[in-house]
């Protein structure tokens, strides 16, 4: 019998009181990969991933990691790191103490990667957290969640404080730990751009809803900006479906969700037209505002009736 999925979710919604946070979320992730979940503020990220560690439950639908429910199930917990910025830890410890527990915690914790991290980082480890700058609080996070090897860990926002150096740090190790020891990794992230090279497969949730689920490299090139004389553009991009229109005098660019044919790179050429590829974070940021302006329209629909 082939291995569950690593995560899996059936019509799962979550309400709070008059928050519909979760809605109706369908997920069938395999193992051994490394899934963005990326979404707008308030978005539902953070709730998907507290019911998908057991440290929250559904209203309605069902969680399983590794073909268990997470909640109170000690052998499933075992296998998950949860890194998430509101992390608490007792008061008076220092990282080292932190990482010590980890070190119990995680079966598969890799002392020596740690200890790297913590040079990488310049963690000073001796330090009570309480004390710790916002930068070195996500850099022990972020070290938990690496050097715990869990067979499955959630990253939420693991690097606010994080400068520049610091993030890329994070991405490169996390790359390279990823392809001696493969394991599943769900990354929540704003930055999109920046953590673009290093997802597998892309999940955007958008009011509580699933509005992309697709392979990372299926969504490169997945739409496209045409750029020019206003009417050249309407008549190329004519029965496409529009994700954004700028226009400015007689110029229009708009964005369009599918894939170019070498047909259409000659039209638009023979036209005049610009044509030039979006990237993820236009992508996500195009899905969202459409999925929100649909979601407004219907609620508007509603409302007439
Ligand atoms: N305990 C709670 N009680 C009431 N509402 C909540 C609670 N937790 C979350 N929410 C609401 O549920 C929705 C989803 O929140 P969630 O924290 O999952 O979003 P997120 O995508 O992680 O956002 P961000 O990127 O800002 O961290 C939001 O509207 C939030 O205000």
């Amino acid at each position: 019998m082939s291995e569950a999925p690593a995560i899996l979710t059936r019509a799962l919604s979550k309400t709070y009181k008059d928050v519909r946070a979760l809605d109706n979320v369908n997920l069938e992730l395999p193992a051994n990969r490394i899934y963005g979940l990326l979404g707008r503020n308030g978005a539902g990220k953070t709730t998907l991933m507290s019911i998908l560690t057991g440290q929250n439950f559904a209203t309605e639908g069902e969680a399983e990691i590794f073909g268990h429910t997470p909640f109170e199930h000690d052998p499933t917990l075992s296998r998950i790191c949860f890194i998430r910025e509101s992390q608490k830890y007792p008061d008076d410890f220092k990282a080292s103490q932190a990482f010590k527990a980890a070190a119990i915690f995680f079966e598969n914790w890799n002392e020596e990667l740690a200890q790297d991290l913590v040079r990488a980082f310049n963690l000073p480890v001796k330090r009570r957290i309480k004390k710790l700058s916002r930068g070195q609080l996500s850099a022990v996070g972020v070290i938990i969640g690496m050097a715990s090897r869990a067979e499955i860990t959630f990253f939420d926002e693991p690097y606010l404080g994080l400068d520049a150096v610091a993030r890329q740090i994070f991405y490169d190790r996390l790359i390279e730990d990823f392809a001696q020891f493969p394991r599943t990794i769900v990354l929540s992230s704003h930055l999109i751009d920046e953590v673009s090279n290093l997802l597998e497969h892309v999940i955007v949730i958008d009011q509580g809803r699933i509005v992309i689920n697709a392979e990372a490299e299926e969504l490169q090139g997945a739409a496209f900006t045409v750029t020019g004389n206003a009417q050249k553009v309407a008549q190329f991009t004519a029965g496409c479906k529009v994700l954004h229109r700028d226009a400015l005098g007689s110029l229009a660019s708009l964005t369009v969700q599918g894939r170019l044919s070498d047909q259409q790179r000659r039209e638009a050429a023979e036209l005049g037209l610009d044509l030039s590829p979006v990237s993820l974070q236009q992508l996500v940021v195009r899905s969202t505002l459409n999925a929100a302006a649909d979601q407004n329209g219907t609620m508007e629909q509603e409302a007439r009736k």
